[in-house]
């Protein structure tokens, strides 16, 4: 038989439809590229660009396979990959909604196996275009995992400022890299080489970024129970190592053997060990570890290997390291305080996270978005909030207040004029409740260290059972400790 050709109109047409496929829908470029397939030149928004977008794509593709369901392989070089990537491109935003539909279910369920209805479906179509089994599974992976990416870096840090915007564009490229072609094709399985450092100031988004990233991440697709092999929501791992004494943290991070301290009762599984082959570990406040921690974690990100306490058996990491920190890094390594290989090892990708004073300045608006969307969280849809925090932060703060604290001080913020009618923003640069109670300045023997840290961990969680987990100590040990750290305190 014959090969194809597409006719220039439509294979002009369809080579947009390719370029959009792979390119980052947080880049200018691609607005660019969805407007031009939209016929769209009224200067509408990405949002409402899209659906006329899609639309037009899928009535090309429909009157092209009028006679008979299109076959890749039936199109000549250079329309056939072509061809193949508008196919993906219908595919995906055919599906769009009922993957979204998928994330929202895991969320409510995080750890439930979802089943995905429509998954035969869509690997059929896939197939009967021509893709061989593997590589239609792999597509609907991708799908999967661009959707939660979207999900994630969208909803979850808002705002428009061009900060903002280059950020999500950041964050899309640590995911996928900047080309997802290549990405799909070398990539996608290979990701834990590469390591993200992300800079901000307290109370910026860090946290959010990373959860992004770690929530985002490649989960392969089990065909024969119809499901997702894993819950996003159990690929990322956080820990902060602010919270945790010298003593400790070798223990969170890799685990201990029981016996192998006083006071390890029993074994404990450290973070790096409940990581799973595909998720993320975040390593928060890292430039606040010791440098001999950093020699340990620089074995873990070179080696892939690593060793609990008290035990020489090596372990395998193969997740991903997500680091954050807001301190100055640069400082840091002039002062000697970071190892220069630790951080050449952790910074394939160096992120910056804005302030909040940058959104503003850049888009005064953003201030009011953040504001609205706090209220919502806190009170659901009302009217009558906002304006009332709007008029404190105008009359109380002005208009150039620096927010030292950032997103996590304008919650704060919203949550005082809601409570007071007024917040004068005076508290907020000891405000950080990610920052542990724990102040080492005063010199603390090991046992009134330990003694605070129980106190912390008990704060924090509640029990003393849940601090006896964490510590590995027995619950009267735990509870001795607490009651002694609450009467040194009085
Ligand atoms: N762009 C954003 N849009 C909406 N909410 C945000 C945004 N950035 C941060 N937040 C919110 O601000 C709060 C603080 O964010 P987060 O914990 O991620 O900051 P952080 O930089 O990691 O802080 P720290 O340096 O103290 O660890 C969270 O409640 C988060 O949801």
């Amino acid at each position: 038989m014959d090969q194809l050709k597409l006719t220039q109109s439509d294979r002009n047409f369809f080579e947009l439809v390719s370029r959009a496929t792979f390119t980052n829908p947080f880049s200018p470029e691609r607005v660019e590229i969805d407007r031009r397939i939209s016929g769209r030149n009224d200067g509408a928004s990405w949002p409402s660009i899209m659906p006329q977008a899609v639309k037009e794509v899928s009535t090309r593709l429909r009157t092209l396979e009028e006679t008979a369901p299109i076959k890749i392989k039936d199109f000549a070089h250079p329309d056939r990959t072509i061809i193949e990537h508008a196919l993906l491109f219908d595919a995906f935003h055919k599906y769009a909604y009922e993957l979204d539909a998928i994330i929202d279910q895991q969320l409510a369920s995080p750890d439930k196996s979802i089943d995905v209805p429509f998954a035969p479906e869509l690997l059929a179509g896939l197939r009967t275009a021509g893709l061989a089994r593997d590589r239609a599974r792999r597509y609907l992976e991708l799908f999967y995992q661009i959707r939660r990416a979207f999900f994630f870096i969208d909803k979850n840090l808002l705002g428009r400022s061009p900060s903002m915007q280059k950020l999500r564009m950041n964050l899309w490229n640590n995911i996928f890299t900047h080309d997802i072609l290549h990405y799909e094709r070398y990539l996608w399985d290979k990701m834990e080489d590469f390591s993200t450092l992300l800079l901000g100031p307290t109370g910026c988004g860090k946290g959010t970024a990373a959860a992004a990233i770690g929530q985002s991440g490649y989960i392969p697709f089990d065909e024969n129970k119809n499901c997702f092999a894993e819950s996003f929501t159990r690929t990322f791992i956080p820990i902060n190592l602010s919270e945790y004494p010298e003593s400790l943290i070798e223990s969170e991070l890799f685990g201990h053997t029981k016996g192998s301290f006083t006071g390890a009762v029993s074994a404990h599984e450290g973070i790096f060990s409940l990581c799973s082959p595909h998720g993320s570990i975040f390593l928060d406040e890292i430039g606040d570890i010791s440098t001999q921690i950093q020699i340990k974690l620089l074995r873990v990100l070179q080696e892939r290997t690593f060793s609990p306490v008290g035990n020489h058996e090596k372990l395998r990491f193969s997740g991903r390291v997500i680091a954050a920190t807001n301190q100055n890094i640069d400082s840091l390594r002039s002062e000697g305080k970071f190892r220069d290989d630790f951080y050449y090892r952790l910074c394939s990708d160096c992120i910056a996270v804005p302030s909040l004073h940058q959104r503003i300045k850049e888009d005064p608006a953003e201030l009011e978005q953040l504001v609205n969307r706090t209220i919502a969280s806190i009170a659901g849809d009302n009217t009558e909030f906002a304006p009332m925090v709007m008029d404190v932060i105008k009359s109380r703060l002005g208009k150039h207040y620096a927010w030292p604290g950032n997103v996590r001080e304008l919650e704060q913020c919203v949550r005082s004029v809601i409570i007071k009618r007024d917040y004068d923003g005076r508290h907020c640069q000891t405000a950080n409740p990610n920052r542990s109670t724990i102040d080492i300045s005063d010199e603390p023997d090991a046992q009134q260290l330990l003694a605070r840290y129980c106190a912390t961990l008990y704060d924090k969680y509640g029990t003393l059972g849940e601090v006896a987990r964490r510590t590995a100590l027995d619950r009267r040990t735990v509870k001795k400790h607490i009651e002694r750290h609450c009467k040194n305190a009085d």
